[in-house]
């Protein structure tokens, strides 16, 4: 008979943390992050994305007519080289954050109940098992690796989807269509939560995360013998596992390599047949926050201009992220611009 897979997770109830500040205290430091993330709290993020991203396109878009981007290098240590330059970028962040934790801990009051619990705040504030603060370059790793984590993943979402919307005009259009009901409200006002819902943008950015998931797969560990699809997994081996071949299952995806946003309509694909995120208790906790940036960032992308790919048939690298070989240049089309 075949068994279960048994897998390792790091225990964590993300719903048992609210936003109070009794529950802060009463949160694993490990958790305090989770909260931050999740809808309630990030409603509130949203207009500041919104005009963050306006003034971007205007000021690094617009005034171009072709934008390349690259950010992956290969990590060979000699000077001169990117992943070199990476190096040395890396260590001046470490030293700013390290200044802002420590004017943040000089700054912070001897009663600490009434300040403002902004992330940071927390982290520099929550204790572990043994009643001790979190140490300052440990704090600097956690919000390192925050940003590494929610940013290459996002911007690989965000690049794919452009490189998608100018395959598929159609979806192009559509997307622009839908868009607009949210953009008539006026130029000047700032996208809301509401907006931000509208399905089908969502649909589209989730064909883009089942075709090129940003993360190739993580591991797991097998806490007891097993079969997976009559291979035997023993006890202690490390599995990758990925979203790679799950997303192409003609099963439950028909015609796998197809870019058809239509899949997610109604209740979507099954259950575990969609995993750009993960599952179980390590699922991703940045998943709304990335739902977020992508879509507010495509929206005043679509509403603002149409796109051609420079290099038609482009080749992609996987290293192991994806990543369009020369950057995906494009041809940028303000919609007020006659060409
Ligand atoms: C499109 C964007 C993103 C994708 C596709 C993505 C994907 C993933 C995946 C597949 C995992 C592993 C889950 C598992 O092992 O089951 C993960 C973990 C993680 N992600 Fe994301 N992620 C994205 C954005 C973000 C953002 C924006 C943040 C932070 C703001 C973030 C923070 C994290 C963290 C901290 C973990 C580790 C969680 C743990 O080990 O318990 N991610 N992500």
């Amino acid at each position: 008979m075949r068994k279960k897979c048994a897998v390792t997770w790091w225990p964590r109830s993300v719903d048992q943390v609210a936003l109070s500040p009794e529950s802060v205290e009463n949160c694993p430091r490990r958790l305090v992050i989770v909260q931050y993330l999740k809808p309630k709290a990030l409603h509130y993020f949203i207009p500041i994305m919104d005009s963050m991203a306006k003034e971007h396109l205007e000021a690094d878009w617009s005034p171009n007519k072709q934008i390349i981007n690259g950010s992956l290098c290969v990590p060979v240590n000699i000077p001169g080289t990117a992943y070199n330059r990476a190096i040395k970028a890396g260590k001046v962040i470490r030293q700013e954050f390290k200044q802002v934790i420590k004017q943040m801990k000089e700054e912070l009051p001897e009663n600490t109940e009434k300040v403002s619990r902004d992330f940071l705040t927390n982290t520099l504030l929550a204790l572990d098992e043994n009643g001790r603060f979190m140490d300052d370059m440990l704090i600097v790793t956690k919000i390192m690796a925050l940003i590494i984590g929610g940013h290459e993943t996002t911007t690989t979402s965000i690049t794919f989807m452009m490189k998608y919307l100018a395959e598929y005009p159609h979806v192009y259009s559509e997307s622009k269509w839908r868009l607009q009901f949210a953009r008539s409200k006026g130029p000047n006002d700032l996208l809301n939560w509401d907006d931000i819902m509208k399905k089908y943008s969502w649909n589209v950015a989730c064909e883009n995360l089942r075709l090129t998931p940003p993360l190739a797969g993580t591991f797991r560990n097998a806490t007891d013998d097993c079969t997976y699809a009559g291979f035997t997994i023993p006890k202690g081996w490390k599995i990758l596992w990925s979203p790679y071949s799950t997303h192409k299952n003609p099963e439950y995806f028909p015609d796998p390599e197809k870019f058809d946003p239509l899949r997610f309509e109604g209740n979507g694909p099954a259950p575990y047949t969609f995993v750009p995120f993960g599952g179980g208790p390590r699922i991703c906790p940045g998943r709304e926050y990335a739902r977020l940036k992508i879509l507010v960032f495509i929206h005043n992308l679509v509403t603002r201009f149409k796109w051609e790919k420079v290099i038609p048939d482009e080749k992609i690298n996987y290293k192991p992220a994806p990543n369009p070989a020369e950057g995906l240049p494009v041809y940028l089309k303000p919609h007020n611009h006659k060409y």
